[in-house]
């Protein structure tokens, strides 16, 4: 649905994307993820044809909309039919309501009026709008809003959902809201790539992350898969009843010798069986063996240092 190949786009002396190379496949729900100024905006902007890059190339829906630095505009306009898209700032006319809103978003998209009206009210219902659909959006909570906005990105229908920090802002009632509404999104099939710079926002309902950190992706992979990785990389604390220093020979251990009966060691998989045998062929025993397995938090924190 996204295919990104070697990005770049320099504002003037700030390099924002640096090559970046990224893949949402149909069916997916892609989280976008990355701190502060990562370049996140960026891409989503570029990949709509709302900034220009300087390189690289994208494809929208199976087709090429931008190379050589330049878009394809008829092709962008065609396939942006079939795309919903949500900004990070987005306004709102304050003064209309949502059925308002949507009746003339649905009019842009040369949506008849009975089509529009059909569709705001199921898209009204299943946002939990319906009964403020002839209220004025001005007195709306930042929650309501960012449902609003969504529904204006829905109204056509779209195969593909792009939505730039959808949930920041939001209380944790409305993030579980709005991941609910994802779910809903993909148990009908759509694509949905989404943005944040919190990872809590992608972890539950994202099958795949991409992790963009100064404007190159750094890994793009299932959370099971990240999590799976690192796990790898635990790390042991044990403490022996011995009379004598215990040898690990083992060359891909980092062994850290604290004291004669207090070890510390990193290694790759589940290295406890291998630490019963040593310590036992030793004639020493295991009082306590404590392994520690890094957060996924951590393990984010790690990625984008
Ligand atoms: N119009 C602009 N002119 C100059 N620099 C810009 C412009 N827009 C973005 N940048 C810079 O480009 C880099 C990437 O910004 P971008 O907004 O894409 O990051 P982001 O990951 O979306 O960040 P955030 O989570 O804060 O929205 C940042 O260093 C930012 O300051």
């Amino acid at each position: 649905m996204i295919e990104i190949e070697n990005l770049v786009k320099k504002y003037r002396d700030v390099q924002a994307l640096n090559g970046l190379t990224l893949t949402v496949k149909k069916g997916q729900i892609y989280g976008f993820l990355g701190p502060n100024g990562a370049g996140k905006s960026t891409t989503i902007l570029s990949t709509l044809g709302l900034i220009r890059p300087q390189g690289g190339t994208i494809k929208l829906l199976g087709e090429e909309v931008f190379r050589n630095g330049s878009y394809r505009e008829s092709t962008l306009v065609k396939v942006k039919k079939n795309i919903g898209y949500m900004p990070e700032h987005a306004t709102l006319w304050d003064f209309l309501t949502p059925m308002q809103t949507l009746s003339i978003i649905g009019e842009s998209f040369g949506m008849p009026k009975s089509e529009r009206e059909r569709r705001a009210r199921e898209l009204l219902e299943m946002l939990n709008l319906w009964e403020v659909r002839d209220k004025k959006i001005g007195k709306f909570s930042k929650g309501m809003r960012q449902r609003v906005l969504l529904a204006q990105a829905l109204i056509n229908d779209p195969e593909l959902l792009i939505l730039d920090e959808p949930m920041t802002g939001l209380d944790p009632r409305g993030i579980a809201e709005f991941k609910d509404i994802i779910r809903e999104q993909k148990r009908e099939g759509k694509t949905v790539f989404f943005s944040s710079h919190i990872l809590a926002h992608v972890e539950e309902v994202c099958d795949t992350v991409g992790v963009i950190v100064k404007g190159k992706l750094r890994v793009e992979d299932s959370i099971d898969s990240i999590k799976q990785s690192f796990l790898k990389k635990a790390g042991y604390l044990i403490l022996l009843e011995t009379d004598k220093p215990v040898r690990f020979d083992m060359t891909d251990w980092k062994i850290e010798q604290v004291s004669p009966t207090k070890y510390k060691i990193k290694a790759s998989g589940d290295i406890r069986p291998k630490i019963n045998e040593i310590v036992w062929s030793q004639g020493a025993k295991i009082l306590q063996l404590m392994v520690r397995v890094p957060s996924l938090e951590e393990i984010f924190l790690k990625m984008v240092e």
